[in-house]
């Protein structure tokens, strides 16, 4: 068996990570071969709570874990890591936008960037979660100049997780038959999730989504501001943001990052924007990607309608808007 890697999940105590520890743990990220040694980040008033996540861990009895670091402390949490699930920030409530969280949690990201650059390995891969997450994933790369801008991500796999479920809804078959559902830009209520590549599985052929639905208004409405809107749906209705949802998105993220992608299927994460389809640059935009050897490639050519190109147009200006607003916080806490 392989040497163990060392993983750190940071917000370890939340709700979120309740889920997640438990899948990282029993090897549905780095494989049933690759042991790990845990490393758990909370603030120091969250340490009682996570000593019994440590306890609960350990009466899972994984084979996998050998063993695991509760810490508060950001220099032991990052120590030699080589994948890193950020999570740990203040989630929104019901009635605010997630850019709203952007002074909050700020400052979290720069703190963790400088820490990652000191301790990590630096081929780690950072997963940014918690929200704004596009722009904490910018931000944490901006405060870890020594290791590569590629190796920081943010999470849209979730949105593109409901949007798989929703076509598949639509389509009537079960969500393992959809595939290359896109999600572009940020993770927010201006985000564009974009069927028009999806494809469907029938009896072992493939074929567009959307020939098959023969229905272009719910693609280009209620499809898109179902999934747009889906993470405030969910905080109305549980009185808290989604968590288990998220935790098997974080989960799926990383996976693929690590073991790739399938030959002709690709998946959305938000990455450092090269200016790819019109995207604004250096910000963390959600593209299609592959996913080969550890790293991911932005699918190139695929066509873009002028619906399309407006909605990537707009969630790019907002992620724009994001980055000045985060540097000017940052500087006025400086
Ligand atoms: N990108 C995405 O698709 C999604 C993002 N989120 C975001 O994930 C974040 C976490 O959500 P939950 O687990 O539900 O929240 P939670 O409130 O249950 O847990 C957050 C944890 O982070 C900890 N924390 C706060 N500051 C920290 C710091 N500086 N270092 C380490 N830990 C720290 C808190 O003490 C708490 O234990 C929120 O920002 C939420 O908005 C949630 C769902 C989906
Ligand atoms: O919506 C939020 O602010 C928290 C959870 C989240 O990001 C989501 O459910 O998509």
């Amino acid at each position: 068996m392989a040497e163990p890697i060392k993983v750190v999940v940071t917000g370890a105590a939340g709700q979120i990570a309740y889920s997640l520890l438990y899948m990282i743990s029993k090897g549905d990220v780095f494989g049933q071969d690759q042991p790990l040694v845990l490393h758990l980040l909370d603030i120091p008033p969250m340490m009682g709570v996570l000593e019994g996540v440590v306890m609960e861990l350990m009466d899972c009895a994984l084979p996998l874990l050998r063993s695991v670091v509760p810490t508060a402390d950001p220099e032991v949490a990052f120590k030699d890591v080589s994948a890193a699930f950020l999570v740990g920030a203040m989630p929104r409530k019901q009635g605010m936008e997630r850019r709203d969280l952007l002074a909050a949690n700020v400052k979290i990201f720069q703190v963790q960037g400088e820490a990652l650059d000191r301790n990590a390995k630096k081929d780690v891969k950072v997963l940014v979660v918690g929200n704004p997450a596009n722009t904490n994933a910018m931000v944490c790369s901006r405060f870890a100049p020594s290791i590569p801008k590629e190796n920081f991500s943010a999470m849209t796999r979730l949105d593109q997780n409901r949007a798989q479920a929703q076509v598949a809804a639509k389509v009537g078959v079960p969500v393992g038959d959809i595939s290359n559902v896109i999600i572009w830009g940020n993770h927010s209520s201006t985000q564009y999730p974009d069927a028009t590549h999806a494809l469907v599985n029938k009896n072992g052929s493939e074929t567009n989504a959307a020939a098959e639905v023969k229905d272009d208004c719910w693609f280009k409405n209620v499809f898109v501001e179902t999934v747009q809107k889906r993470g405030a749906s969910v905080i109305a209705a549980r009185k808290m943001s989604s968590a288990m949802s998220a935790a098997k998105a974080a989960a799926d993220h990383m996976k693929d990052w690590f073991m790739g992608t399938p030959k002709g299927k690709f998946v959305s994460m938000g990455v450092m924007s090269d200016g790819s389809y019109g995207a604004p640059k250096d910000v963390i935009f959600s593209f299609p990607v592959t996913i080969e050897n550890c790293k991911w490639k932005i699918v190139q050519g695929l066509e873009i309608d002028d619906f399309s190109q407006k909605m990537i147009n707009n969630t790019g200006k907002e992620l724009e808007e994001e980055r000045t607003e985060a540097f000017n916080i940052i500087s006025n806490k400086l």
